[in-house]
């Protein structure tokens, strides 16, 4: 089960973030979405899967403020939102802890607030022991981790994640999936929306799936997701995951240009 921080209403719990018939149109003139509907709440775990180029990234930009919606609505029910890249982003210079703590320093938290909960994460995400190693030490899987430990530092209510893990290597993209997922389910994060190209890892992380099509992009499809968490490692191998993954391949080869 997730936990969470307050009891919902009798309404559901209030969308940490709600696009509401949002669209971006570059200054170039590029359309990049257009249309989109949609509502993440305490407890939603979303990811966004379609082609290449159809805004699965603006999206998260949108949701972050990164970028202004040219259209329509863009509302956040939480100034506590987190970002996590393919790229891990981790300062060379500086060891494990010092990298999992930078977010919280630049921010002004006093030392003693965060430094109790870097080390809590590090151990968490399973780097306890390399707190003193500099990031050039560590495998793809390890830098990986110390960034989703440095994207927590600060409780974030929504966590929005852009392929993180796009890069690793099969394993330890499963194995990163299954962490990312106990964090979740120990309340580390309220929520997540998570960009991937890979079904199978939609699938096995989220509440719900949502398809995009083409640029400019838009909702094709949102498929709800029916298993409860905890999920075992070898949910992937059952009938009904497979059936869902077919399902949302399926959707995609439809939307793909020829
Ligand atoms: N600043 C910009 N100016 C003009 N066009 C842009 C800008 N940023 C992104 N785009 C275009 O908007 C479209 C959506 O980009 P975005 O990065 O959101 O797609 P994506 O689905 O995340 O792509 P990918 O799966 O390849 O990472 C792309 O065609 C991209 O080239």
């Amino acid at each position: 089960m997730v936990s969470t921080p307050s009891e919902p209403s009798p309404t559901g719990p209030a969308p940490l973030l709600t696009l509401t018939a949002a669209g971006k149109r570059f200054p170039d003139g590029t359309t990049a979405l257009t249309g989109v509907d949609l509502a993440v709440s305490r407890g939603d775990f979303v990811s966004l899967v379609g082609p290449s180029g159809c805004g699965k990234s603006t999206v998260l930009r949108l949701a972050s403020g990164l970028t202004e919606a040219t259209v329509g609505a863009v509302d956040r029910g939480t100034d506590r939102i987190s970002y996590v890249f393919q790229d891990p982003t981790l300062l060379p210079w500086r060891s494990v802890r010092r990298n999992v703590e930078m977010l919280a320093e630049v921010t002004g938290v006093p030392r003693d607030a965060y430094r109790p909960t870097a080390a809590e994460l590090i151990e968490l995400v399973g780097l306890a022991g390399f707190e003193r190693h500099r990031p050039r030490s560590l495998s793809g899987g390890m830098r990986m981790r110390v960034s989703l430990a440095r994207s927590l530092v600060l409780a974030p209510e929504l966590l929005l994640l852009d392929e993180p893990f796009g890069a690793l290597d099969e394993l330890s993209r499963e194995r990163l999936n299954d962490e990312l997922l106990r964090l979740f389910g120990l309340g580390r994060f309220g929520a997540a929306v998570f960009v991937t190209h890979s079904v199978a890892e939609a699938v096995f992380l989220s509440t719900k799936v949502i398809v995009m099509s083409p640029r400019p992009g838009r909702i094709v499809a949102e498929l709800d997701v029916p298993f409860p968490y905890p999920r075992p490692a070898d949910i992937r191998f059952t009938d009904e995951f497979t059936r869902l993954t077919a399902r949302v391949s399926r959707l995609l080869r439809a939307v793909e240009p020829a």
